[in-house]
């Protein structure tokens, strides 16, 4: 799914009403309309009183549609109007009368903190205060009426974006955003949903369509790129009838070093269990005993050094490789490394300390083969491309980061993005359970296994965050977030490829269990 800047968004309003001869109004009360319908579905009549809090630009015009159409529906409902500046906008205008046709209770105007009324939490807040076209941090007693709201325990019902927040900018005041129960937005969701400082506004959206114009939104370079199940399964091939294991090719993992040797066994786990025809784990001597027990379908190669690696020699041409995991920072690796880039013709997938290694030695970083995929944690990350201001810094500087050395970059998180030139792609499967050690290992192997089996580079980090976080949800149904171990994810990769295609539940199967 594409997602869209706020100039954007107002761009295709103005597109959609030219060429589809429909009024702003009109598309004001089809937004409307679906977020009364929302309402009106769970809500079937009760009489909850539902307090609106509506602004003076077209978010509020949302807010006094949805209090319209409540009102005609027999709801309890008070409208507000914070009434925060005079120049309101033409479609609030209009819809600011068209609520007088329905009932004798006016809006009520409110311009100070005198008028806050009074709510209990059993009540319903709907936030229509501010949208996208926020431009500055609410301040005084509209900042203070966001905080009055966030003291109620009332679910809050954020209209299109929770306000106080903007669509794709930083936040310049944390304590002045609404923190809503839920989001219905329009159309597309907005960057800083996904985003760690704004997305804990956001913890459940959905988004309704509003029939912007079509050819506006196919044609348009989005912003950013939301990763689903509709999206992950265009991303999967098909496995032919008289493939062999040669056909899937043959992933190097080098990693591992002495008390390290886990990361090496997860990495090529995964890298089997995600398809790679055959798998070579380097590690140092004294892995081989574990490898070898631990995954028996695996070869072994050694480094001659016993407890970490100092020369990476291999007897085959792999498909792809997958290196750093638990590999240590010493001079000796730093070499090995060094070289390894130099003499690698494929993209590689450089994790965890061949990452801190890089960072460490800038040189390093004009070896490493043209879109290789880097897999950095946020601590990682920062080392490579330095302290950022704020989230959107951070995408900023990566992105250069992307560009100057013509690499992918993974960003781990709760929404992992995968950058690439000036594009991201915003994952939406995992879990916080899969925040443990040895996760990461374990995307690592899976994006080399795919990487190994033909898929370009950026489809297997875009398609392998996906399905290492299914895995992670898979694992998660089963023993919850804490008890969720490495392996686990390991164990759930096979379960991820064949949800890929299974039905989702439909309303009714929920009712039937
Ligand atoms: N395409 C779509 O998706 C559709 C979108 N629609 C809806 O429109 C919404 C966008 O509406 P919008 O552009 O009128 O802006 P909105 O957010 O209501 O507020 C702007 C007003 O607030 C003001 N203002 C700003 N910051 C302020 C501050 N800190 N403190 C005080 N004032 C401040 C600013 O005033 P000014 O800067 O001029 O002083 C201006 O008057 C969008 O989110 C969606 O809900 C649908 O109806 C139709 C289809
Ligand atoms: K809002």
């Amino acid at each position: 799914m594409k997602l869209f800047s706020a100039a954007q968004l107002h761009e295709a309003d103005k597109i959609t009403t030219k060429k589809h001869g429909i009024t702003l109004v009109e598309l004001m009360e089809r937004g409307g309309t679906q977020i009364f319908n929302w309402l009106h579905h769970r809500m079937q009549g009760a009489q909850v009183p539902i307090h609106i809090f509506s602004g003076i630009g077209n978010n509020g015009g949302d807010g006094l549609v949805v209090g319209r159409l409540l009102i005609e529906h027999g709801y309890n409902v008070k409208v507000y109007v914070a009434n925060f500046t005079d120049k309101r906008s033409k479609c609030f205008l209009i819809n600011y009368d068209r609520i007088k046709t329905v009932t004798k209770d006016w809006p009520i105007l409110m311009t100070s903190a005198h008028d806050f009324p009074e709510i209990k939490d059993e009540d319903i807040i709907i936030d229509a205060l501010f949208g996208i076209g926020l431009n500055r941090p609410p301040e005084g007693w509209v900042k203070e009426l966001i905080q009055y709201l966030n003291s109620k325990k009332s679910f809050k019902l954020s209209i299109d974006i929770p306000s106080g927040m903007y669509a794709n900018k930083a936040l310049t005041d944390a304590e002045a955003v609404l923190k809503a129960s839920h989001t219905l937005t329009f159309q597309a969701p907005k960057l800083s949903f996904f985003l760690p400082e704004t997305g804990r506004f956001v913890p459940y959206f959905e988004v309704l369509e509003i029939g912007l114009d079509p050819e506006y939104l196919h044609t348009t370079e989005p912003i950013a790129q939301v990763i689903a199940k509709p999206e992950a399964q265009q991303f999967y091939k098909q496995r032919e009838k008289y493939a062999h294991k040669g056909s899937f090719g043959h992933t190097l993992v080098v990693a591992g070093s002495y008390g390290k040797m886990g990361a090496a066994v997860l990495t090529t786990k995964a890298a089997y269990r995600t398809g790679a025809g055959l798998v070579t784990a380097f590690v140092p001597e004294s892995g081989y005993n574990i490898l070898q027990t631990a995954v028996p379908e695996a070869m072994t190669l050694t480094d001659a050094e016993d407890d970490l690696i100092t020369s990476i020699a291999i007897d085959f041409e792999p498909s792809s490789i997958a290196v750093g995991m638990g590999i240590g920072t010493k001079p000796e690796t730093v070499k090995a490394l060094g070289k390894l880039f130099k003499e690698a013709k494929e993209p590689l997938v450089i994790d965890a300390d061949a990452l801190n290694c890089i960072a460490a030695n800038d040189e390093l970083l004009n070896h490493i083969p043209e879109l290789s995929v880097l897999t950095p944690h946020p601590g990682e990350l920062e080392r490579l491309i330095g302290a950022w201001t704020d989230d959107y810094d951070k995408l900023e500087k990566t992105k250069s980061f992307a560009k100057q050395h013509n690499v992918i970059v993974v960003i781990k998180g709760a929404n992992t993005i995968v950058v690439i030139e000036e594009r991201l792609y915003i994952n939406t499967t995992g879990n916080p359970g899969m925040a443990t050690g040895g996760s990461g290992d374990v995307l690592s192997g899976m994006i080399a296994g795919l990487i190994s089996q033909g898929y370009d580079p950026l489809i297997a980090s875009v398609f392998g965050v996906y399905l290492h976080g299914s895995a992670g949800n898979l694992a998660t149904q089963e023993i919850g977030f804490e008890a969720l171990i490495a392996q686990d994810i390991v164990e759930h990769i096979g379960p991820a490829f064949l949800t890929l295609f299974a039905p989702e539940p439909t309303e009714q199967d929920a009712k039937n269990a």
